[in-house]
């Protein structure tokens, strides 16, 4: 036997090991700071949370109304309570509040000496509180020396480095620069604080590489907690083995849902928390197995495109309104199809995939990977029209098929040189993702083998809800990062090829007997689920790509020229 083996699994089809992280802060009874923000991130970020409690705060999303801090003694109890019992892969400070707090958890920290420290130089609430002593903030700028990485915001690194605040960011990344050699800590400048369009965290090194991870800002009051919840996720994924840039970006981008997401939340009326689970609860309602179409969706015979009923509520028994299609149909059968998948076409409207490459908030790694997939899909698609092209017997149609089909290939010749072929836009010749490799062999194994009635509604959902979601589109400034893309949506000749796949469509229905034509429109609205997929996919991948699994935490250059 030779070690090679021709079936590779992507790695995350296995679970990755789950880092033990203790995060020693303070409290907030409102959930979203201090400890309890600290447990959600790191459970969010895949890591087992631990917790020790610097000083209990009586706060909420308005302010902090009281502090309690217990003796220090009680907090070197509690810190080797943990860490005479359990091994710890990451650890993350917050607020510490006192000289005498710094002091304790810096003697426990002397003898343990920890792989992965980051610290949030806690000083000053979000609400304007202050969480740290005036007179111990010299003694926080002393404890920084010993983390891995410090997470500053913009007020707080004028106080470590001993400037005045950074107006611009580039004057923020001047004085971490300076810091960071210095004192041979990493630093992350995160400019939340500043008032510019896109937020970017940079992780500098002492050596003066940088890492720059841009998002776009998002308009909210629900940022309480984000410095708690960033660091932890950062301490999160590099005690997990992640390198510097997949750990930062994993970190940013998860918080950036979370923000999103937040004020949906509706807790408390002043700045609120972020959504610490919104990704968990959206990556688990995608992973459901439930199938999608349910058995009596679709009667067994279809006379009448009144037959196919109005459109069914939604899990939550609401009702469902039917957008307008941006391309009439034309004629009965059309109509009820459209009607029938109302509800996924508006998921497809609202989802956060098409939302987010509207306002350019798409993290370009999902771009990357939409991309790639689009034109692995375009190529399937191909042959699923080619295959009808194939099945057809009268002159129009066969060229209509054919012309579509060749136009599916020169969109994907197209997506190859103008895309997919430059440094930007990362890896040529991805391999399907699960997602891609159902809908493209659904389509060619339905226009192959059902009848072709079946395979043209199949097909159709791929023209029509693009011209849709192109229909739909706002224009967006010259310098969106995605404007050239969405061009590709605007395509006339695309708008005129979709309306002759609904003629052919219509009279394919019109002809089919009872029974095709309920196939058919199971046929339809299962293409219209596969749409929903293949948008939503791009945001479950991991930033870093297909991801690998992490390095083994042992061997750390990446983090070498820290303190540590
Ligand atoms: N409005 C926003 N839109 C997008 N991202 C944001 C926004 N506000 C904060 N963030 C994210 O949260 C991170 C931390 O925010 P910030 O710089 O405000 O930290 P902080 O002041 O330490 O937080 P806090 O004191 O509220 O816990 C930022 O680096 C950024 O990733
Ligand atoms: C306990 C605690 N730590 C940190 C912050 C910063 O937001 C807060 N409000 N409360």
């Amino acid at each position: 036997m030779t070690s090679s083996c021709h079936i590779q699994f992507s790695p995350s089809s296995a679970l990755p090991s789950v880092p033990r992280v203790l995060s020693i802060a303070g409290t907030d009874p409102s959930g979203g700071a201090g400890t309890a923000a600290d447990l959600k991130s790191i459970t969010a970020a895949g890591g087992y949370g631990m917790s020790v409690v610097t000083a209990l705060v009586a706060q909420n999303t308005h302010g902090v109304r009281d502090l309690h801090v217990p003796p220090a003694d009680f907090l070197a109890a509690q810190l080797r309570a943990v860490s005479d019992d359990v091994t710890l892969d990451a650890i993350k400070t917050g607020m510490l509040g006192t000289a005498e707090i710094i002091a304790t958890v810096a003697a426990w920290l002397d003898d343990l000496q920890p792989t992965i420290l980051v610290v949030d130089p806690v000083m000053v609430a979000t609400s304007g509180d202050r969480l740290l002593q005036p007179e111990a903030e010299q003694a926080m700028v002393a404890f920084c020396r010993r983390a891995t990485v410090v997470t500053p915001n913009i007020d707080e690194l004028a106080v470590l480095t001993g400037q005045p605040r950074a107006a611009a960011e580039d004057e923020a990344l001047e004085q971490a620069a300076r810091w960071s050699a210095e004192t041979g800590v990493a630093v992350v400048v995160k400019t939340g604080h500043l008032d510019t369009l896109t937020v970017t965290n940079t992780w500098l090194s002492p050596d003066g590489a940088r890492i720059a991870v841009p998002s776009t800002r998002v308009d909210t009051t629900s940022t309480h907690g984000t410095g708690c919840s960033l660091s932890s996720a950062l301490a999160t994924r590099l005690g997990r083995g992640d390198s510097p840039a997949a750990a930062l970006a994993w970190a940013t981008d998860w918080l950036h849902e979370s923000i999103t997401h937040g004020a949906a939340l509706r807790v408390g009326s002043g700045h609120g928390p972020v959504d610490h689970g919104h990704r968990a609860r959206r990556l688990q309602a995608a992973a459901s197995s439930a199938p999608w179409l349910m058995p009596d969706a679709v009667p067994h015979l279809l006379e009448t495109p009144a037959g196919l009923g109005a459109p069914r509520a939604g899990d939550d028994g609401h009702k469902v309104a039917v957008p307008a299609p941006a391309l009439a149909p034309p004629g009965p059968w059309t109509a009820a199809l459209w009607a029938a998948g109302a509800e996924t076409n508006t998921a497809i409207a609202d989802s956060d995939f098409v939302r987010a490459l509207v306002d350019g908030s798409l993290p370009q790694h999902a771009f990357a990977f939409y991309l790639a997939q689009d034109a692995l899909y375009l190529n399937g698609y191909a042959r699923a029209l080619a295959a009808l092209a194939a099945r057809s017997t009268d002159p129009a149609s066969q060229v209509y098929w054919s012309q579509a089909a060749t136009g599916a290939l020169t969109e994907e010749a197209e997506l190859h040189r103008g895309w997919l072929g430059t440094a930007d836009h990362g890896a040529l010749d991805p391999a399907p993702s699960p997602v891609t490799a159902a809908y493209t062999t659904f389509l060619l194994a339905t226009a192959l083998g059902e009848d072709r009635a079946v395979g043209v509604a199949a097909v159709l959902p791929c023209f029509w809800l693009y011209a849709q979601v192109g229909a739909a589109l706002p224009a967006v400034p010259a310098d969106h990062p995605y404007a050239a893309w969405l061009d590709t949506y605007r395509d006339p000749g695309f708008v005129t090829a979709t309306e002759q796949a609904l003629a052919q469509l219509e009279a394919e229905m019109a002809a089919a007997s009872p029974a095709v034509r309920a196939a058919g429109a199971r046929a339809f609205l299962t293409a219209c689920r596969h749409e929903l997929e293949f948008f939503d996919q791009a945001l479950r991948i991991e930033p870093g790509g297909e991801a690998a699994l992490p390095a083994a935490a042992t061997n750390r250059p990446e983090l070498a020229g820290s303190a540590r």
